[in-house]
């Protein structure tokens, strides 16, 4: 389990604070999370960064440099305290804030993210739904019951929400987003397919799963014809 050669990871919080996170390692940093919390759930204590970085996919070196960026100073030792690093990449994260999200649409995508079960364990509390039909209005999800979205600003307040997912058409979703702002949400995800504008202020992410397959398709299409490499490299050379 253990690998004694391994460093010993020593991290500062404010160096975490103080440095900015490359998005590659961040977008790692979950997945080590997530390792690091099915250890944890097993009743494992330590974990060398060997079988970390596999259990996440990624080689050794490149986990070493990700938790670097979390301060840690590597001291030769006997592999990773579990619970200790979990707490740390939460902090990094931004993981030990109270985090209250508010979904705005209750159709297929918002119904099926207020459903779903594995928020709360990662730091997400799901605290409000809205919608704008007046058949969807009131239907229970889950143990939400859907908001007007007339009261969208009530009810974000009451509940406290300080994160809001857009998955509204994409017609609808500027203005809402206008809302959210005026509302004081400062962190938004939208789902909805349109470019949205948001104050500097204000962070903005946006989950396009038809980008990704695309991105996908592309590197498979590459991987069966190996050859389309070769001749994008002597066309670029022309
Ligand atoms: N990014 C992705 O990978 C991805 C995947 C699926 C869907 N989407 C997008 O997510 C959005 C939702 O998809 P869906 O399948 O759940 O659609 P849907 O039609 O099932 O749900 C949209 C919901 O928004 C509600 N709505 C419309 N106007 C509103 C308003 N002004 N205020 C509040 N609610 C309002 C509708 O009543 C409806 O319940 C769409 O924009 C869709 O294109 C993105």
């Amino acid at each position: 389990m253990t690998t004694p050669e391994l460093p010993e990871l020593h991290l500062s919080g404010a160096g975490a604070a103080a440095r900015q996170i490359p998005s590659a390692s961040l977008t790692r940093l979950t997945i080590y999370l997530r390792a690091l919390n099915s250890l944890l759930a097993d009743g494992t204590e330590r974990v060398s960064s060997d079988r970390l970085a596999e259990a996440a996919g990624v080689n050794s070196p490149i986990l070493r440099k990700d938790l670097s960026y979390l301060g840690s100073y590597g001291t030769r030792g006997v592999g990773y305290d579990v619970q200790y690093l979990n707490r740390q990449i939460s902090a990094a994260l931004g993981l030990t804030l109270d985090w209250r999200v508010a979904i705005i649409g209750a159709g297929n995508l918002g119904r099926a993210l207020a459903g779903y079960s594995g928020f709360e364990s990662r730091g997400f509390e799901i605290v409000s739904l809205f919608d704008a039909d007046q058949l969807v209005v009131g239907a229970e999800v889950g143990w939400l019951r859907v908001s007007p979205i007339t009261e969208l600003e009530t009810v974000l307040e009451r509940t406290r929400a300080n994160m809001a997912v857009l998955a509204v058409p994409a017609a609808v979703a500027q203005s809402l987003c206008d809302r959210l702002v005026d509302a004081g949400i400062t962190s938004i995800l939208s789902f909805a397919p349109v470019v949205l504008q948001v104050p500097e202020s204000v962070q903005l992410r946006k989950v396009d799963m038809a980008t990704e397959l695309q991105i996908l398709a592309y590197h498979a299409q590459r991987a069966q014809e190996p050859d389309l490499d070769a001749d994008s490299r002597t066309r670029s050379a022309q």
